[in-house]
């Protein structure tokens, strides 16, 4: 293990011309949002197209004008308030509310945090840019509050309080989340696997909980997910919602090209396009990869060709659902169900309570535990010299493996590879058997989630010998396969640190001081003779009444000094 730390610190940092990577990085269009950051050309963000409306009064009589109307799934009703007063000509959402500030905007709205002055908490409030233009655009924009009235409470949807309408304008009241999940990744550019699989378990729950209910969301993206105070992931902005048992599939309009499924180009949405949504925004959130919304890189994503560089230190498991969500073909896709294993998502809920990173890894679990049983039962596991099954008094049984072997300490507490290098040199124990390599290999595929995630397993005790000597004592043979992950996930840590910090200082500029130049440039350190005054020229004064006096000598010009005394001496010579 040292050896192969101190193999792997010889690395060099710099990225050869010929090499793969090189062509990963530079061949292809696709980038990271950090990468993008860097280069000197800014994006810029698209002037909102605001389009002109008629006027108001030729759509709507004057009642419908001034009277907020609340909307209900059977109809509208006129809305009152103890803080409202119709007489004041100002809107039920200026009399009712404080604004606090504005928080976002889309392509519907503007969207504020708002305090209620009915219940004094904290609320959004999204309202509509335009006025309604006509029944159908009225009728299109009430579908929104319509099916997220329609949704019962859960708790990775955005909650849904209340809806008016005021002067041709819609208002939709909901819960305040804190920020949006792609102002999050803007601001994280590696976000940890811990909070991907957060992140994920939250989005399929919501998506399972609409797809359940025959609703396809549509635009299912970052700036449609919300996290809480407590980081609870929440789905919302339900403009584009399709319900299925309404037949509004004919109705249904393109989400966000940049996380479009290819078969919605030339067809319609379905619960498979929104898995692929989700799977781009997975995409996104693990590898910060800066989206193309269209060109050939768009048709690479979709083509599965992402660059191996994007899933460089990502859970293998996240990348797995990830590739799998991202499947060209819809029937090859997994539904929420399939994501989240035949104990659904309840069960994933559950163990993510646990806090276990590894809470959707549900699906895996018997195919590990098959996998598991086959390296134990396998021929060459029982051939092994020491007993697969542990008890105290086999511990000491002296048919343990007595070869030896020098012992990586990464995993010690204290360790650090500079200052406990020479001391732990010297400290040897028991060699690993050989034949638990394969073994090894294969729980590094997953099986680590398995070992991790059982209690049962203990951590290999330390025993000093006779001789002195701190040797392992392997509880199971788990705990050896346990040692060995730990000291593989050490090493990958190592390694990605390692990377980040040669890529950091590959980027880093330097930059030239704009001002105050060093005072050395300005005055250089040259010492300067002292003036010589002439004294021949005080007694020339005598000689020449006209000429200037001694005060006046030492503040003129080193020049004009001269042209003094020159004239000093044309007056001695004559
Ligand atoms: N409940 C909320 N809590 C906090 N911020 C919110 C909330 N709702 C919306 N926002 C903010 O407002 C922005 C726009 O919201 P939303 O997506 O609902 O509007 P939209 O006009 O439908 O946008 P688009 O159609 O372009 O997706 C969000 O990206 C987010 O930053
Ligand atoms: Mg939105």
């Amino acid at each position: 293990m040292k050896e192969d730390l101190l193999s792997q610190s010889a690395e060099p940092s710099f990225i050869s011309l010929s090499s793969p990577k090189f062509r990963e990085v530079f061949e292809s269009p696709l980038s990271t949002k950090r990468e993008k950051m860097r280069t000197p050309m800014q994006r810029r963000t698209a002037p909102r197209v605001v389009k002109t409306v008629p006027p108001m009064r030729s759509v709507y009589g004057r009642s419908q004008e001034f009277r907020p109307m609340e909307i209900t799934l059977t109809g509208t009703k006129s809305l009152s308030s103890p803080h409202y007063n119709p007489m004041i000509r100002k809107t039920y959402f200026q009399q009712n509310f404080e604004i606090i500030r504005k928080i976002g905007e889309g392509s519907f709205g503007d969207v504020f945090c708002v305090r209620s002055l009915e219940d004094h908490r904290n609320y959004a409030v999204k309202v509509s840019i335009e006025v309604f233009r006509n029944t159908t655009d009225r009728a299109k924009k009430l579908r929104e509050v319509e099916n997220h009235m329609r949704l019962p409470k859960h708790t990775n949807i955005v909650e849904f309080v209340k809806s008016w309408e005021e002067k041709g304008r819609l208002y939709i009241q909901t819960e305040l989340c804190e920020r949006s999940l792609l102002s999050y990744c803007m601001q994280n550019h590696k976000i940890s696997d811990k909070t991907i699989w957060k992140i994920f378990v939250d989005l399929l729950l919501a998506v399972d909980f609409l797809h359940s209910n025959d609703l396809i969301h549509d635009d299912i993206k970052p700036d449609n997910i919300f996290l809480t105070k407590n980081f609870v992931c929440k789905l919302g902005d339900f403009g584009l919602v399709i319900n299925l048992q309404k037949d509004e599939l004919k109705n249904a309009e393109e989400g966000d090209s940049k996380y479009l499924a290819p078969e919605v180009l030339n067809g319609r949405p379905s619960k498979a396009s929104d898995i692929f949504s989700l799977g781009v925004t997975m995409l996104e959130a693990a590898t910060d990869m800066d989206l193309p919304s269209c060109g050939d890189s768009w048709h690479q994503i979709r083509n599965g060709q992402i660059p191996e560089r994007f899933f460089e230190g990502i859970d293998k498991d996240i990348r797995y659902l990830i590739e799998w969500m991202l499947r060209g073909e819809p029937s090859a896709r997994p539904t929420t169900k399939d994501l989240s294993g035949e104990q659904g998502g309840a069960a994933a809920r559950r163990r993510q309570e646990r806090h276990s990173p590894f809470s959707l890894r549900l699906e895996f679990y018997e195919n590990l535990k098959s996998r598991r049983d086959a390296i134990y039962g396998s021929p060459d596991f029982a051939r092994l010299d020491h007993t697969p099954i542990h008890t105290p008094d086999s511990a000491k049984d002296s048919s343990r493996p007595t070869s030896r072997m020098s012992y990586d300490y990464s995993d010690d507490e204290h360790y650090s590879v500079n200052e406990h290098q020479d001391d732990h040199s010297q400290r040897r124990l028991f060699e690993e058997p050989k034949s638990l390599l394969p073994g090894y290999l294969i729980a590094d595929d997953g099986i680590s989630s398995y070992l991790e995630s059982n209690e049962e397993h203990s951590p290999p005790r330390r025993i000093h010998d006779a001789q002195g000597d701190v040797r392992i004592d392997f509880d199971e043979n788990d705990a050896l396969l346990k040692m060995r992950l730990r000291q593989e996930k050490l090493r990958r840590i190592e390694f990605r640190e390692r990377e980040a910090e040669s890529d950091d200082n590959d980027n880093i500029v330097a930059y030239k001081a704009m001002s105050c130049p060093p005072v050395r440039k300005v005055r250089p350190l040259i010492r300067m003779p002292p003036p010589v005054l002439d004294f021949t020229m005080l007694d020339s004064k005598n000689d020449a009444p006209d000429s200037t006096t001694n005060n006046n000598i030492t503040r003129r010009s080193s020049r004009s000094r001269r042209m003094v005394c020159d004239a000093g001496s044309s007056a001695d010579e004559a």
